[in-house]
C-alpha cells in the first residue's frame, strides 16, 4: 500500500519537481497543489477528509497549516545545497544583499556564507506580519536584494525591490520524501493503535462520552449518539451543555462536590439511562470519562400519563423519625427485597410515590426502568397503546420491560383498563408492581366493579404510609430540609423557622400532606426577607391554612374525579370521596352531595355492599 501524500508547494516551481520526482517513486502516491501560506490553510484542513496520511509543504506553509490538520506535515527543508546555490548566483552582485526569513532559511544562510566568507547579514522573522518591517529596516541599511522564502520575496517586490527565492533542490525533495517514509511509519503504528482502541470503544454498547475540562465532547462513540440526541461528527466538539443539559448539570454538580466518580440515573430522550462519570486528569487538565447505560429499551413516546420520576429516591431520602414512619420504612425495606406486587395507601400527598421509588432503589431491579403511570389520566385508548403497542412501537412489554412498573392511583383504573392490565400482566412474568391509591384496599375489595383477580396480582403485599397528622414530630425536620434546598435553589441564607410558626404548623392537620407543607413553605421562603422565618412572613398563608372550613377547601383541590365509564360508576366515584371526606359520615355527606339518607343508603349499599 502506498503512502498518500498531498504536497502543498508554496511555489509553482516547486511542484514541478514534485510531480517529477514523485513519479519515480513507488511507495508515494503523491498529488501536489500550489498554494501559499493562508491559502494552504482550506486544502490541509480538507486532506484528512480525502484520505491523505500525510501533507509536505515548506517553510512559513508548512509552519501554518501545521495548526489545522491532525494530519503529520513534513517540511521540505532547506537545506546547504539550495543556499549554496543561490550564494553563488549572486555572490558577484554589486549591490548589497540580506536574508530575510524563518529561522530555518536565516540559520542555513548564515552558516553558509560564513563558510564562503561572504558577508550576508539575516533578518529572522517568526511571523510573515513581521517580513515587511524586516524588509523595510534591511532596504534602510543599504540593502538591495533580499534572498527569502516565498513571502519574502513577494513582500520585496510589493514594495519594489528585488526578491531572490530560495528555491529546494533536489536533494532536499529526497531528504522530505525520506522523512516522509520515516514519519508515515510511526504515525501508521500510531494510527493503527488508535484505530484498536476507537473500534473497541465504538464496539461497546455503552454510550462512551470522553468530556475536557471545559466540559466539551473530546469524543464520542455511536451508542452515545442516541442518548445525546446527535450525530457523531456532531458531537465531537461541541459543548456537552447544549447536546443534555441534564448530564451536564449532574457533571457540574460532581464538580462542586468535588466527587472523583459519580453514578446517577438521568432520563434523556424519553429514556433512564445509568451515567457512570470518572474523572480523568490528562497533562495536568481535568475532565471526565461518561458511559451511559440504557436502563431497558421500552421508549416512553408520546404517551403522557407515564413519567420517569425526576430523581432516585432511596429510603435515606424520606425525612422523619417519627415511630409511624420508621414502622413502615423498616416494612418497605423489607418488601423491597421480596419481588412481590405491593399496594401502597395514604392520604395524597403523604410519600407514596416516594416510598414506591425507594423500594425500587432498593430491589434487585433497581438497574432496570421505573415508570409512573399516572392511570387516572390513562384514556382507555392510551392504556391500549401502552399495552399492545402501536404500529410504531412495541406495547411495554413486548419491548422486553424487567424493571418496576409504578400504578399510581390504581384504584381509579377504568373496568376497560382493568381488563387489559390483567391479560398484559398474565402474559408477562417479568415485572415488579407497585401500586397506590388513597383509598385503603379493604375498601377497595368490596368495589363491585373492582376485578378481584388483578388486585390479588397488584395487591401481594400492602403498606400504609401515615399521614402528615399522625407524626407532627417529623414536621420540624422536613421543613429544616426544605429550607436548606430552597437556600441551594435562591441563594438566601435562611436559617430557620420562629417556635411560634412552627407550632401553628404543627396543630394544622395538613390534609394535602407533604405535597401541601411544601407549597406552604415554599410560599413562606419567597416572603422571608431575614433569616428566620418570621410570623409576619408566615400570617397570610397561616391564615389561609386555618381559616374555618379551610381544611376542606384544601381537600377538595386535590381531588381529581375519573369521568370515564358509566354514569353510575362517575356518581359511585363521587359518592364515594364525598363519604370519605366526611370521614365516612353519612349525614355529613348527604348534606353536601344534597340527597336524602335513604337515597344514599341505598346508592352505597348497592356499591359498597356490606360496608356503610
Ligand atoms: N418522608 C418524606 N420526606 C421528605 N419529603 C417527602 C416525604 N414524603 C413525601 N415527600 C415529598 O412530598 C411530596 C409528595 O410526595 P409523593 O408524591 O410521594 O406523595 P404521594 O402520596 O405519592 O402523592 P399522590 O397522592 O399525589 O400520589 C413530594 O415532593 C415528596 O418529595
Amino acid at each position: 500500500m502506498k503512502i498518500r501524500v498531498l504536497a502543498i508547494a508554496p511555489y509553482p516551481g516547486l511542484k514541478d519537481l514534485l510531480v517529477d520526482m514523485a513519479g519515480d517513486d513507488g511507495s508515494i502516491d503523491m498529488d501536489v497543489e500550489t498554494a501559499d501560506l493562508q491559502e494552504a490553510i482550506p486544502l490541509a484542513q480538507q486532506a484528512e477528509r480525502k484520505g491523505y496520511d500525510i501533507i509536505v509543504s515548506r517553510g512559513g506553509t508548512a509552519t501554518l497549516i501545521r495548526k489545522h490538520t491532525a494530519l503529520p506535515v513534513v517540511d521540505i527543508p532547506v537545506s546547504g545545497y539550495d543556499i549554496l546555490r543561490v550564494l553563488t548566483l549572486i555572490k558577484n552582485a554589486n549591490s548589497k544583499v540580506a536574508i530575510i526569513g524563518f529561522p530555518n532559511v536565516c540559520h542555513g544562510g548564515a552558516a553558509v556564507s560564513s563558510l564562503l566568507d561572504i558577508d550576508i547579514p539575516a533578518y529572522v522573522v517568526d511571523h510573515e506580519s513581521q517580513v515587511e518591517g524586516a524588509l523595510r529596516e534591511a532596504f534602510r541599511s543599504g540593502v538591495k536584494i533580499v534572498l527569502g522564502d516565498v513571502v519574502t520575496v513577494r513582500t520585496a517586490q510589493e514594495m519594489g525591490y528585488h526578491g531572490i527565492l530560495i528555491t529546494s533542490g533536489r536533494e532536499s525533495v529526497t531528504e522530505a520524501l525520506d522523512l516522509v517514509r520515516r514519519v508515515y511509519e510511526v504515525y501508521r503504528r500510531g494510527r493503527e493503535q488508535m484505530r484498536f482502541y476507537e473500534q473497541i470503544m465504538a464496539a461497546d454498547s455503552r454510550g462512551i462520552v470522553v468530556l475536557d475540562e471545559t466540559r466539551t465532547i473530546r469524543y464520542a462513540n455511536q451508542a452515545a449518539c442516541r442518548p445525546l440526541g446527535t450525530k457523531e461528527d456532531q458531537l465531537q466538539g461541541s459543548s456537552l451543555i447544549l447536546s443534555s443539559p441534564s448530564l451536564a448539570g449532574l457533571i457540574k454538580q460532581a464538580e462542586e462536590a468535588m466527587q472523583t466518580e459519580m453514578e446517577q440515573y438521568v432520563h434523556m430522550q424519553e429514556r433512564q439511562f445509568r451515567v457512570n462519570a470518572i474523572r480523568h486528569r490528562v497533562d495536568g487538565k481535568q475532565g471526565w470519562l461518561v458511559r451511559l447505560e440504557a436502563v431497558e429499551q421500552w421508549r416512553i413516546d408520546q404517551l403522557n400519563p407515564v413519567r420517569i420520576p425526576p430523581r432516585v429516591v432511596s429510603f435515606d431520602q424520606l425525612i422523619g423519625s417519627s415511630s409511624a414512619l420508621q414502622k413502615t420504612v423498616s416494612r418497605a425495606k423489607k418488601f423491597a427485597a421480596s419481588d412481590r406486587s405491593i399496594w401502597i395507601s395514604g392520604e395524597k400527598g403523604s410519600g407514596k410515590s416516594m416510598f414506591a421509588q425507594a423500594v425500587h432503589s432498593a430491589s434487585k431491579r433497581r438497574d432496570q426502568g421505573f415508570y409512573m403511570i399516572a392511570c387516572d389520566e390513562m384514556t382507555d385508548e392510551q392504556t391500549e397503546m401502552l399495552l399492545s403497542g402501536t404500529a410504531h412501537a412495541p406495547g411495554l412489554f413486548e419491548g422486553g420491560f424487567g424493571g418496576t412498573l409504578y400504578l399510581k392511583n390504581a384504584d381509579r383504573l377504568t373496568r376497560f383498563a382493568q381488563t387489559k392490565w390483567l391479560h398484559a400482566l398474565r402474559r408477562s412474568n417479568n415485572v415488579r408492581l407497585v401500586a397506590s391509591s388513597l383509598v385503603p384496599l379493604t375498601k377497595l375489595q368490596h368495589r363491585t366493579e373492582y376485578s378481584v383477580e388483578l388486585l390479588t396480582m397488584i395487591a401481594e403485599l400492602q403498606l400504609n404510609v401515615p399521614p402528615l397528622r399522625e407524626r407532627p414530630e417529623d414536621l420540624e425536620e422536613i421543613v429544616r430540609v426544605m429550607i436548606a434546598d430552597y437556600n441551594s435553589e435562591s441563594g438566601k441564607q435562611i436559617v430557620g423557622i420562629r417556635d411560634r410558626v412552627l407550632e401553628r404548623l404543627v396543630q394544622y392537620e395538613w390534609p394535602g400532606n407533604i405535597a401541601e407543607l411544601e407549597n406552604t413553605i415554599q410560599e413562606m421562603l419567597i416572603t422571608t426577607r431575614g433569616h428566620y422565618i418570621e410570623s409576619g412572613d408566615a400570617a397570610e398563608v397561616l391564615e389561609r391554612l386555618e381559616r374555618p372550613d379551610g381544611s376542606r377547601v384544601q381537600a377538595e383541590s386535590y381531588v381529581q374525579i375519573d369521568l370515564s365509564g358509566t354514569f353510575e360508576e362517575i356518581e359511585a366515584r363521587i359518592l364515594w370521596h364525598v363519604l370519605q371526606e366526611e370521614g365516612l359520615n353519612q349525614s355529613k355527606a348527604c348534606k353536601r352531595l344534597g340527597i336524602n339518607r335513604t337515597t344514599l343508603w341505598r346508592k352505597a349499599n348497592k356499591l359498597f355492599k356490606n360496608e356503610t
